[in-house]
């Protein structure tokens, strides 16, 4: 094995949204050494900076091409993309950028995150972005990611927020904000007509720092550890294999998927896990890889009465956040008004026609992520339980009534031929359920494989330090304890940059 010439004072794994804000923060102010492995290239994909053109990303070198183990829900396995490279997901991904609602993260600190609610986060969340003409009490105005309502704005979305309005929803003024509900224009990581993934705004002006090294190809095999602490990591490029050590941290960044992977084939996980695919125990930990969360979502899809427009954005620029029952803290269904025929079979979006988009926000189920072989390459087998809970299938029919509601309303009538899909003749709670196993998609959204808490099940303490192993962190999505109420990469740049100050902190 070869040996990496410098240490480091803190070696960070993987290098999407995560990773690009921690190893910026890092790099920036104490002269630390930093080392940033990133798995994916450094070269941008030819359509990554054109913001309708995302879909096409999924099937790149750009995201790992996963999918998940067979679903019973629909008894196929589900396309399960993840963002690899410099960027991760927040290069790849659908640039809507929506604050969980506040009620997702006080539900965190009443799951024993204590210190993790949403005004203890709102710091860090306004930190990371320049929020264009939204309110600077509680958006973000200097932070180096530029977000702001779609520009030019696409006639469907006006349509579908017009319907919402007159299915009797109201109008949010910031849906982006965690504060509101109803439905309104969200925010885009979009500048310029660009993509403006967490790379762009963190890692590019930090890039030329000589404290900073940045390693892509490289992929992390395992933390290496001695006497319950962190030294460093094990990776290779290619053939090569190389080891670096470090004198201060190792912090995962690597995703819900890959953080979580990583601490198996290191040997942190739960014994019988371990034992079965062969990695010796370092530390018995039960809940890695347990606790794997995502927004199911389906479309109901239209048939156009005349062309839809070609998109200049993201083909999802409104979105409605309201609660299927009012006695609920806060939100549990999310729509979003899309500008293209998106529908399980044609994830990417096929052909004419637009959809109003369904997802619930505080699913039950819980899924895992596995390892199936100790070898670094081998695929994870992950599993995200989709509807293993009834209580999340009765939810989102619910959703899915209200979505037709709305699709039905006048506003759209210009622009409405016919319900293609569940489609007229689909009327009774098993025709609607059936649809929601038949085009049921993935919101991208995977969280919760290595949660903050102090209870035996947690994986990381409430300053994200792995319970058991010093010198190691984990500062991702996946230490999320539930998924919030909100699309996920907004909140991952809070905790990135909380988990900087935590980071630095302990060792000034
Ligand atoms: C297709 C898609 C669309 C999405 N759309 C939206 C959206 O519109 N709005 C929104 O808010 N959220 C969206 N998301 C989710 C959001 O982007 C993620 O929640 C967020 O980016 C997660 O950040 P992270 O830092 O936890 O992980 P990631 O950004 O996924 O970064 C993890 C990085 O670690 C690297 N890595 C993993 N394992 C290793 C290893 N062993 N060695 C070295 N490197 C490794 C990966 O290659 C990757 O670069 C979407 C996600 C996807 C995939």
């Amino acid at each position: 094995m070869a040996s990496v010439s410098t240490s480091y004072d803190y070696v960070i794994v993987g290098a999407g949204t995560a990773g690009c804000v921690i190893a910026a923060q890092l790099s920036e102010h104490d002269g630390a050494r930093v080392l940033l492995l990133e798995a994916g290239s450094r070269d941008p994909q030819p359509l990554g900076s054109v913001p309708p053109a995302w879909p096409k990303l999924l099937g790149t070198p750009a995201s790992w091409g996963e999918s998940t183990v067979a679903q019973a829900a629909t008894g196929t396995p589900m396309p399960f993309p993840r963002g690899r490279g410099l960027g991760g997901s927040s290069a790849i991904n659908g640039m809507i950028f929506v604050r969980g609602h506040r009620s997702s993260y006080d539900a965190w600190v009443a799951a024993g995150a204590k210190g993790w609610g949403f005004d203890d986060l709102l710091p860090y969340l306004c930190r990371s972005e320049n929020a264009v003409g939204r309110d600077p009490v509680v958006r973000g105005v200097d932070g180096p990611l530029l977000v702001g309502p779609s520009n030019p704005r696409h006639p469907v979305a006006e349509a579908v927020l017009a319907a919402a309005v007159e299915t009797g929803f109201a109008t949010a003024t910031d849906i982006s904000s965690g504060l509101e509900q109803g439905f309104g224009w969200n925010d885009l990581s979009i500048a310029d007509g660009r993509r403006f993934s967490a790379a762009d705004a963190y890692l590019a002006p930090a890039m030329g720092r000589p404290d900073l090294d940045v390693v892509t190809n490289a992929l992390v095999h395992r933390v290496t550890t001695e006497a319950g602490r962190a030294t460093g990591v094990e990776y290779s490029v290619g053939a090569e294999q190389f080891r670096a050590r470090c004198e201060r941290e190792v912090v995962l960044t690597a995703g819900t998927v890959g953080s979580a992977q990583l601490l198996l084939r290191s040997g942190i996980g739960p014994q019988s896990h371990l034992r079965d695919v062969g990695v010796e125990t370092v530390l018995h930990l039960p809940g890695v890889g347990a606790n794997l969360q995502d927004h199911p979502q389906t479309t109901v899809v239209y048939s156009p009465a005349r062309p839809v427009p070609p998109s200049a954005n993201n083909h999802a620029e409104v979105t409605g956040l309201i609660r299927s029952d009012l006695a609920l803290d806060g939100p549990d269904l999310q729509f979003l008004a899309v500008d293209m025929s998106m529908h399980s079979h044609a994830p990417a979006g096929s052909g004419q026609g637009y959809a109003i988009a369904c997802a619930l926000m505080t699913p039950r189920s819980r899924g895992t992520v596995r390892l199936t072989s100790g070898e670094p390459g081998a695929a994870p087998a992950i599993d995200p339980n989709y509807y293993g809970d009834p209580h999340d299938l009765e939810v989102m029919l619910t959703g899915l009534r209200i979505a037709r509601e709305i699709g039905r309303a006048s506003a759209l009538t210009p622009w409405r031929g016919f319900e293609a899909m569940p489609g007229r003749a689909a009327q009774d709670d098993a025709d609607l359920r059936a649809h929601l196993r038949s085009n049921l998609l993935t919101y991208f959204h995977p969280v919760g494989t290595c949660r903050i808490g102090t209870d035996t099940d947690a994986v990381v303490d409430t300053e994200l330090r792995v319970h058991g192993i010093g010198g190691l962190r984990i500062a991702d999505a996946s230490v999320m304890p539930t998924i919030v109420s909100g699309n996920t990469n907004a909140t991952v740049y809070g905790i990135a940059e909380r988990a900087a100050d935590l980071i630095a902190g302990a060792s000034s």
